[in-house]
């Protein structure tokens, strides 16, 4: 175990780092982060004992750095520096073979199986076996690191002290190598404290953060408590939005330009869509924020082409979503750039009106399938049979998080009222139908104009969302069941 108590010290009469008191468990990854110049390799060279301390402690197990022998403590701590004093002409082998030179005893000591193992092993896991007889001014910045972490890995020392060691490594690189350390932590209980310039990367990584500032820890925890947006923005100086990380309860940031470019003003207008039998199609002159659940780029994402393709009642594939995909292609749209939706309900059957509100304004478009309508309360054991009400929500307004997920509810609530009025039945259950099995739902935004923190059925918005889905979802009810003489 690592302790840290009230570290202060720096160069000559400045004191660089201040009062830092921290704890590290072994097998456990402290990540160090903060802006340039805040401390962090002073507080690193502190803790290794490079630097001598003005006031406080740093004790391994209990016991001061200051007790320990310079060899003894080698073998305690590995050390990765910021920046390498190389070692001209040495081979890659030679370069980790000096990580073993605490392990070395007396005036001729000579080389011992464990040593050999050590850098064998080292090479293995930074997976540089192939350069072992390279010397190290020929290779590339990033592989020349590799070099470094293996010198201190062949240490086999239970604490490692870590500046940057991302530096220079390709995103692949990055990850194998915090894996490995990760990895090497977990099993071997290593101690490992690490600066990071790479805010995601730490809080993917770390199991505490210590984020410093001016010499000071300003907050120090889980990545949660770490990494959030008003602590970084007032450390960094700089504009970031939080976003959870896709598989791991692991805050991420971005950063958010101080500079755009001037945006072009775009209004989403009923006439800009375009039917033909194929699909109801809206392209838009900006990319629009969108959330939606289609088969093609469901989710939150920026958008401009917006799909709703029209497919047989027999359409049967195994993969539906490859094959929306081959086709948007084939007529000529990117993929990664259109939210593409599927119904059986023939395209002249849209219905899309344009609703204007003291906000700005909205278009809804909805084709509504009720063949195969389900009563939700009731959806229990019930064979998986496809029918579709697709409904699009554009607004010309700028929405947040919040009002893009109420819009979804307000929208679905009106939808359902629609089959209500219409009296649309579950054929299941002969009850009124809610919805049917695979509804989708978009709310795309220009995020242009009026700022909207709420969709709910109160606000202007979400009167207009909901008288709008209602009367659309009432009238492509009424033009399906006409289309199939219901
Ligand atoms: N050898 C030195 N002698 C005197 N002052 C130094 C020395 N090394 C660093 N400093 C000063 O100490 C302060 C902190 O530097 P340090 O290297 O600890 O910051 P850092 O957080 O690691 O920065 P970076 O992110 O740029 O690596 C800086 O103002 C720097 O000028």
């Amino acid at each position: 175990m690592l302790q840290v108590s009230q570290l202060t010290g720096g160069y000559g009469e400045k004191n660089i780092v201040n009062g830092v008191t921290f704890r590290v468990k072994k097998g456990s990854m402290l990540g160090i982060l903060g802006p340039n110049g805040s401390g962090k390799s002073t507080l690193m060279k502190l803790i290794s004992g490079i630097l001598p301390a003005q006031q406080g402690a740093v004790e391994i197990d209990g016991k001061a750095i200051a007790n320990f022998l310079p060899k003894e403590l080698a073998r305690k701590m590995a050390v990765l520096p910021q920046l390498h004093a190389h070692a001209f002409e040495h081979t890659v082998r030679e370069t980790i073979s000096l990580g073993r030179y605490p392990h070395q005893s007396g005036w001729f000591s000579s080389w011992s199986e464990e040593d050999e193992a050590a850098v064998v092993e080292a090479m293995r896991l930074m997976n540089i076996q192939q350069y072992e007889n390279k010397s190290i001014d020929r290779m590339s910045g990033g592989e020349q690191q590799r070099v470094f972490v293996a010198q201190a890995l062949a240490q086999n020392a239970s604490i490692l002290l870590l500046d940057e060691p991302t530096n220079h490594l390709d995103i692949n690189h990055q990850k194998e190598l915090l894996d490995t350390i990760k990895k090497q932590a977990l099993e071997k209980e290593l101690t490992v404290v690490s600066i990071f310039h790479d805010i995601n990367l730490a809080s993917m990584y770390c199991d505490q953060l210590l984020l410093l500032d001016q010499g000071k820890i300003k907050r120090m925890g889980e990545p949660h408590e770490v990494v959030r947006e008003q602590d970084i923005e007032a450390v960094y100086k700089t504009r970031v939005s939080n976003h959870p990380h896709p598989e791991l309860p692991k805050p991420q940031i971005t950063l958010l330009p101080g500079i755009n470019r001037p945006a072009v003003q775009a209004k989403i207008t009923a006439e800009d869509f375009a039917v033909s039998a194929d699909y109801v199609l809206y392209q838009s002159p900006i990319s629009l924020k969108t959330v939606s659940s289609a088969v093609i780029n469901a989710g939150a994402g920026w958008y401009r082409t917006f799909m709703n393709r029209h497919v047989d009642d027999t359409y049967e594939c195994d993969d539906s979503t490859q094959e929306m995909a081959m086709f948007i292609e084939q007529q000529g749209f990117m993929v990664t750039d259109t939210v593409g939706m599927m119904t059986a309900v023939r395209t002249e059957d849209v219905v899309i009106k344009e609703y204007e509100g003291s906000f700005g304004s909205a278009v809804i478009a909805v084709t509504a399938g009720v063949g195969n309508a389900v009563d939700v309360s009731k959806a229990l054991d019930r064979a998986v049979k496809v029918g579709t009400i697709n409904t699009w929500i554009l607004i010309n307004g700028e929405l947040s998080d919040e009002a893009f997920i109420q819009a979804m509810i307000t929208a679905t609530e009106a939808k359902t009222k629609a089959l209500h009025h219409e009296g649309v039945m579950d054929p299941l259950t002969n009850t009124i139908a809610t919805g049917t099995s695979t509804d989708s739902c978009l709310v795309a935004a220009t995020q242009q104009g009026e700022h909207l923190p709420y969709a709910g059925p109160i606000t202007e918005l979400g009167k207009v969302i909901g008288t709008g889905v209602f009367e659309c979802t009432v009238e492509a009810i009424g033009l399906y069941r006409e289309a199939k003489k219901l």
